[in-house]
């Protein structure tokens, strides 16, 4: 399991931890509640400092395919278990076909290509079982629908990409109106691949989930949906954005949604208010960053052989700073890096800051997704292969 590094000076702590006035917010979340018949729903204190998790033993007997980017901070993970991976994949495919009608069959090699399974076993290692890793994987086929069709290479395009999102984002978060017109929106839930998708996996997950975890994904799905727009709109302008702007858009056109389910997948639930500390947001955001730019630079070669200019972390940097493809591919590296270092530093900080056994396994949780995600696009040589720059 990957590694909130040890305890960070103090200095380093969150700000939600140092000031006094939310030293007095933190302390009410520890607590628990205290009104009356609350007793039974107060978190257990731990009692002994956080210990950091163990390193990760990577599996001896099975070599991971594929080479991680020379330079890339990473953490190696054990192989997933492959008897989960078969379970997960098995059912995965049924319910593209048989519950939702996903793809058609020239889709399949691709389909088969993405290896969700062994995606969502290595990011999830804690899941109690195959049906909570199901939760994961059913959300992120249908997440790669909306970004397929809509967006990208599978039909998808910048125009009228915003109707197309709104549309289905309402398969997310209901649509509540007249008697007269809610017919008509139920049905269109059914009238195409990404919503159906997103309806039948957002009826597992909240079938699966505390209606406040349910909330959590809908809102990262909202900034997710923005995040595609403004990519949208830079494509259709063929606009280069400066390098922070880029950043400010992947933030949002990002993974998020994927790790911030960990408690869900996981079985458990980080209570709102701790997830909402602007420290845990700022780990969040900062896992989600790396995790995304892990894709920018593994997807690279993919990306500059598609159509027209897709933007990706290198591409900008070598547009905007003058850099050569290579140099600013290795610039991009560091960024990726240094994204990587904060999100431990800060991480370890908030396992001080809230010594809860809900934020720590929510911490630990997302840190694996961080290390399963660099594992499977390191070892998905059907999709990705790397630039020659070394
Ligand atoms: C699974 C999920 C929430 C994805 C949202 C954002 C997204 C599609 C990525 C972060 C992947 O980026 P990209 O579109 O560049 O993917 P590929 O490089 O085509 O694999
Ligand atoms: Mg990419």
């Amino acid at each position: 399991m990957p590694a909130p590094e040890p305890s960070p000076p103090q200095s380093r702590l969150p700000a939600a931890a140092s000031r006094s006035g939310a030293n007095a917010d933190v302390a009410r979340i520890l607590r628990g509640p205290s009104g009356l018949g609350t007793a039974g729903l107060r978190l257990a204190r731990r009692e002994e400092p956080p210990t950091p998790p163990a390193p990760p033993t990577p599996s001896a007997a099975v070599p991971a395919e594929g080479n991680p980017i020379p330079g890339l901070y990473h953490h190696p993970v054990p192989e997933p278990d492959p008897g989960r991976v078969e379970e997960v994949s098995r059912r995965i495919k049924a319910w593209a076909l048989d519950e939702v009608d996903l793809y058609p069959e020239e889709w399949e090699e691709q389909f088969d290509g993405f290896s969700v399974g062994r995606y969502m076993v290595a990011c999830h290692p804690d899941a109690p079982t195959v049906d909570h890793l199901m939760l994961a994987t059913r959300l992120m086929v249908a997440e790669n629908a909306v970004d397929d069709c809509y967006c990208e290479d599978h039909g998808g395009s910048p125009i009228g990409l915003g109707g197309r999102l709104l549309l289905a984002h309402t398969a997310l978060d209901a649509l509540h109106t007249t008697r007269e017109y809610q017919p008509r929106w139920a049905e269109s839930l059914h009238s195409d691949a990404p919503r159906r998708a997103y309806r039948s996996a957002m009826e597992y997950f909240v079938q699966a989930s505390s209606p406040s975890q349910a909330d959590r994904f809908r809102h990262d799905m909202a900034r997710l949906h923005m995040g595609y727009l403004a990519e949208a709109a830079w494509a259709q302008t063929d606009h280069v954005p400066e390098v922070w702007e880029y950043l400010a858009m992947r933030q949002f056109n990002n993974f998020r949604p994927c790790p911030t389910i960990t408690d869900s997948v996981g079985g458990y639930e980080l209570p709102a208010d701790l997830h909402a500390q602007p420290a845990m947001q700022r780990v969040i955001a900062l896992a989600g960053n790396a995790t995304t730019i892990v894709n920018d630079l593994y997807s690279y070669t993919k990306e500059l052989a598609g159509p027209g200019r897709h933007l990706n972390l290198p591409v900008v940097i070598a547009e905007r700073e003058g850099l050569s493809d290579r140099d600013a591919y290795l610039k991009a590296v560091e960024v990726h890096n240094d994204l990587m270092h904060d999100f431990e530093a800060e991480a370890a900080a908030v396992a001080v800051a809230f010594p809860v056994p809900t934020a720590q396994r929510f911490l630990r949780g997302v840190a694996a997704w961080v290390d399963g995600n660099h594992y499977w696009h390191q070892t998905n040589t059907f999709r990705y292969s790397l630039p020659d720059f070394w």
